[in-house]
């Protein structure tokens, strides 16, 4: 469980020559019900491990389909303690490690203790707190560590070298790279600096180093995936399920399987 599981997955994925693939989805859209068979649909499928948002009314970082995404699972009644006791209940079931992504604001609100003994109890391995920034980690990372849940951290473009090796040094089960400046969504192109920011990134960080905003093509998944351990797709992943076109979701993991493409 927690830090050492990520740590895990993500070794397996990279000793077998392929690379790391991270879906994001939104706990409670579609119906908090649904969630199980979700996570259960993207580990059969080949993930590595699911970044699962909690919905929040402010999501300063998003852009609008994972706003919309928020937005529906609000409305459907979706809470952190409602998600924390249906992963509590299909623990079980998986054997996928889980991180939540979720805004500060909700952790504060719930009690950082409380919110890193239940994630514990739930099964849930790490978190991604966009918006607490390392000058503030204090407000969770004792509780955190008690817990053993690995705190990942965000290398932005925007960053200087001093800070991004600060960041680097301290993340916890993966460095999220985000590759634009600007929120979360899909785009259509990358600008020619990413990859020279990822080998950077890859250089100065000696855990793995992941990709992820604007990821929404096998294609993108391919190309920046080359460049360092793998991606992060949210807002592609989102919509596709949205949609119920699981094909779409299958194609995008599937780009991330190296191994598969070099035994052909
Ligand atoms: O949606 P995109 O562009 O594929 O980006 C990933 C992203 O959705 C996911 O990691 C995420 C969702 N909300 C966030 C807020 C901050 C950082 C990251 C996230």
């Amino acid at each position: 469980m927690g830090k050492k599981r990520i740590d895990q997955a993500i070794q397996n994925v990279l000793e077998q020559g392929d690379k790391v693939f991270v879906p994001y989805i939104m706990a409670g859209d579609g119906g908090l019900e649904q969630l199980p068979d979700q996570i259960a649909f993207l580990e059969e499928h080949g993930a590595t491990v699911i970044e699962l948002g909690i919905p929040f009314s402010d999501p300063v970082a998003d852009g609008p389909t994972i706003q919309e995404a928020g937005i529906r699972a609000l409305a459907n009644g979706t809470t952190m303690a409602g998600v924390l006791d249906v992963l509590k209940k299909t623990q079980g079931k998986r054997s996928i490690p889980i991180v939540f992504m979720t805004y500060f604001n909700l952790i504060h609100a719930y009690g950082a203790g409380q919110f890193a003994a239940d994630c514990e109890a739930a099964g849930v391995d790490g978190v991604i707190i966009p918006d607490l920034p390392l000058e503030e980690e204090d407000l969770a990372v004792p509780a955190l560590s008690r817990h053993d849940l690995a705190l990942i951290r965000l290398a932005a473009p925007t960053s200087p070298r001093k800070r991004l090796k600060e960041i680097a040094k301290r993340t916890e089960g993966f460095l999220y790279a985000v590759t634009v400046k600007g929120t979360t969504g899909a785009r259509t192109e990358y600008a020619e600096e990413v990859t020279g920011y990822l080998q950077t990134l890859k250089s100065i960080s000696d855990t793995p180093v992941l990709a992820g905003f604007g990821v929404s093509t096998p294609q993108h998944v391919k190309e920046l995936g080359g460049h360092c351990d793998g991606v992060i797709v949210g807002s592609k992943i989102v919509q596709s399920l949205a949609e119920g076109n699981t094909e779409e979701v299958k194609e995008l993991i599937k780009a991330s399987k190296i191994s598969l493409v070099k035994q052909a």
